[in-house]
């Protein structure tokens, strides 16, 4: 199916849409199908969890949904951009300015201080960094007085401020995160999503983040579930123990 065969692209009020999006992967003779024609609007400002049991697909839709693979089939339109119809150095550099990631490892650069490290993405770009803009960040995830530090002075609570505060700086059309707490231990992790979820909110930030923790999902608008490649249901608002039920449903 080519692209002029699917409706329209998204109004403005859409951050995030899916279309028909299918992702197989070759296993021998065989096929695995990782993704089944998945479609998805996800508006501004939303924030919503990606749950499913092991091997359902949630780091095959997180790497399409950002552009960081390429779909079999289907569409994926970021605010009114579909990026399935961009060439390879084109998403790249789509991604840098419009997308934000934040990965359990941090990702940090080691020789670069913290200040350097949440510039990067605009200084990538050939951008210059909005100076004021940076430092609202670094006092909105709590890193003030920190920025002349290097990665390897920091907790590895600090180090993912700094990840949620880089991830921020291009003002992106929508983050995503992986397992943003998976490094770090309860408290600290649950200091840490307050702090993304609490910039997430305060600057309308698209948030979408992929965990396979109830605790951390119940901290979305939305959580929706994936299960054998497809959406299998969607909980509004939901406590973790209502995510962990409907997992153990769905055969986690
Ligand atoms: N590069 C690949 N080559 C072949 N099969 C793959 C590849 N990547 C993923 N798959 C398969 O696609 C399916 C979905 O995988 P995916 O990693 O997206 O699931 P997941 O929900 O993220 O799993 P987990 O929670 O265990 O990380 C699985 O059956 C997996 O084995």
């Amino acid at each position: 199916m080519t692209p002029s065969t699917f409706i329209s692209p998204p109004s403005v009020d859409t951050a995030v849409r899916l279309l028909q999006l299918s992702k197989t992967y070759p296993n021998g003779p065989e096929q695995i199908t990782a993704l089944q024609e998945i479609s998805l609007d996800i508006a501004p400002g939303a924030f919503i969890a990606i749950m499913g049991p092991s091997g359902s697909g949630k780091s095959t839709f997180l790497n399409l949904a950002a552009g960081l693979d390429a779909p079999t089939s289907g569409q994926v339109f970021i605010g009114e951009t579909d990026i399935t119809g961009l060439s390879l150095d084109a998403v790249t550099h789509f991604r840098r300015r419009h997308v934000g990631f934040v990965f359990q490892s941090y990702n940090l650069i080691g020789h670069l201080t913290v200040g350097e490290n949440i510039q990067l993405p605009m200084l990538l770009d050939g951008r210059r960094p909005d100076k004021q803009w940076q430092q609202t960040l670094v006092d909105s995830v709590g890193l003030t007085g920190m920025t002349e530090r290097l990665p390897s002075e920091l907790s590895g609570g600090q180090a993912q401020r700094v990840a949620i505060a880089r991830a921020l700086i291009t003002r992106p059309t929508v983050v995503f995160a992986d397992e943003p707490t998976g490094a770090l231990d309860r408290r600290t992790g649950d200091q840490v999503l307050e702090v993304l979820r609490g910039a997430a909110k305060r600057f309308t930030q698209t948030l979408v983040l992929v965990t396979h923790d109830p605790h951390v999902a119940a901290t979305a608008d939305e959580v929706l579930f994936l299960a054998d490649g497809r959406f299998a249901d969607k909980l509004v608002a939901p406590t973790s123990s209502q995510i962990a039920a409907r997992l153990v449903e769905l055969g986690r």
